[in-house]
């Protein structure tokens, strides 16, 4: 068996890079064997962890290769190799690989979440109560009401503040589950660095060995092909083993230029919830919260003011918020109306000033890949209606022109064409979900 042993590591350092296979199989010693246990030693006991999740699949694999088929490998923590007694008193065997491989050690896991975001500090209001309330089932409930759960909504409306206070619930609960947060961009990076140094089996292990895995601003790995595959693989097998998948992005999933259409359909699979901008209550409550935690006097008709003029972006109320905080600090002073405007006039102006129609076609443009042009255009191609008339509906809403105004800008249209389009539009979005998500999502990019 000795001889098998040395076959197997030979077996395994082919599949493995020489770093890896020096600092994690090298220090692996052969015990012994019997009828269908293989004993290993490894050097401490985050050693047996790490080679109970990452390698002990392999070892096996490596084992049955050459003929011990059905072995199971059996870790324990070994003496150091000169120690003199190792022999006569060998450590009594860890549990079973398989028992091993259930147990799970979560003090060397790290989660990545962000123990600020929790429950308690989230504001529930009318524009985020459904997503609010669904990642609480999640997190009372991981992996059996809603799987997959994706939030969408525009920027810094509270998407990675839920995502997080999801794990933290969970974690709080169950200490032992695997729960890992990562922003989008940074499962692409450390893909490609997988990749770069032959790393890929550890990279799948990582990812399907979670409990929980969050993943926020899927949008950006959109038109990324190798990272849309891996993360397609990763989804699959963890939906398979019944583990929670939360996942958030700026827009519904149909609306993710360049995501690939297997991973769309599974996005869709289970609850969908949407994050809407707050409204002024929901704003000042917010922003009370948030001036208690920073031990910030916030005056009652300051917060009304900054709920009212301002950004529907909660972190940008947050930006203005602890700025006020910053000058009553440095100049002794207590927060007022009158400090509030002034400190924050020029930011103010700049956010108040009213969107052009120029800006408005062309972020419609833009969304629907078409020229801005087409907007203006007399075509009625059914893949330039929609757009058009989503933009006069916008102009209607986010500016304070007349309808004849808004006609002169679309090619000197008749205001009865854009009231029409006005009119269409009200009337999609009450029965269309999805409508309504790309009108929520246009108004957002063109007012934060
Ligand atoms: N309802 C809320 N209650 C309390 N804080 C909130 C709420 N919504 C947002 N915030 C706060 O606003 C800030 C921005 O939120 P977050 O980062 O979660 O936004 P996001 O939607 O993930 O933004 P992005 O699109 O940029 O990723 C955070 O500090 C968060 O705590």
């Amino acid at each position: 068996m000795d001889r098998l042993w040395q076959e197997a590591l030979e077996h395994i350092k082919e599949s493995l890079s020489p770093q890896l296979f020096s600092t994690w199989i090298k220090p692996i010693r052969f015990v012994r064997a019997d009828k269908s246990m293989v004993y290993l030693q490894v050097p401490n006991r985050f050693f047996l962890d790490w080679i109970r999740d990452n390698y002990v699949a392999r070892i096996e694999q490596a084992l049955s290769t050459l003929g011990a088929v059905d072995y199971q490998v059996i870790l324990e923590v070994g003496k150091p190799e000169n120690s003199s007694d190792q022999a006569e008193n060998p450590e009594p065997p860890a549990a079973p690989a398989r028992e091993i491989l259930a147990q799970k050690k979560p003090e060397f896991f790290p989660s990545n979440l962000n123990p600020r975001y929790v429950f308690n500090d989230f504001v529930s209001g009318s524009s985020n109560q459904f997503a609010h309330a669904a990642a609480m089932a999640v997190a009372n409930n991981p992996a059996t009401t809603y799987n997959p759960l994706f939030i969408y909504g525009g920027v810094g409306l509270g998407k990675t503040h839920l995502v997080n206070a999801i794990g933290n619930a969970i974690l709080k609960k169950n200490p032992d589950m695997r729960v890992c947060y990562y922003a989008s961009e940074k499962f692409m990076n450390e893909l490609i660095n997988s990749l770069r140094y032959a790393r890929m089996d550890e990279f799948r292990n990582k990812f399907r060995s979670m409990d929980v895995l969050l993943i926020d601003d899927v949008q950006f790995i959109a038109g990324k092909e190798r990272t849309q595959e891996e993360f397609f693989h990763t989804f699959n097998a963890l939906y398979e083993a019944h583990k929670q998948i939360v996942v958030t992005s700026d827009k519904f999933p149909k609306d993710i230029p360049g995501l690939e259409e297997r991973l769309r359909s599974r996005f869709e699979w289970g609850l969908i919830a949407d994050i809407q901008a707050p409204d002024i209550e929901t704003k000042q409550a917010i922003l009370k919260m948030k001036a208690e935690k920073n031990a910030i006097t916030l005056p009652e008709d300051v917060a009304y003011f900054l709920s009212n003029s301002v950004t529907s972006n909660v972190r940008e109320l947050e930006g203005f918020l602890i700025r006020l905080g910053a000058y009553a600090s440095l100049t002794s002073t207590p927060i007022t109306l009158e400090m509030a405007r002034e400190v924050l006039k020029d930011i103010l102006v700049e956010k108040n000033r009213e969107l052009t129609v120029e800006e408005i076609q062309k972020t419609v443009a833009a969304h629907f890949n078409i020229k801005m042009a087409d907007l203006k255009s007399p075509k009625r191609l059914k893949a330039l209606v929609l757009p058009r008339q989503i933009a006069m509906y916008l102009a209607r809403n986010l500016t304070s022109l007349s309808f004849p105004e808004i006609g002169e800008r679309f090619g000197g249209k008749d205001h009865s064409t854009i009231i029409h389009a006005i009119k269409k539009i009200d009337k999609c979005q009450e029965e269309d979900f999805q409508l309504r998500a790309v009108i929520d999502s246009l108004k957002n990019t063109l007012t934060r």
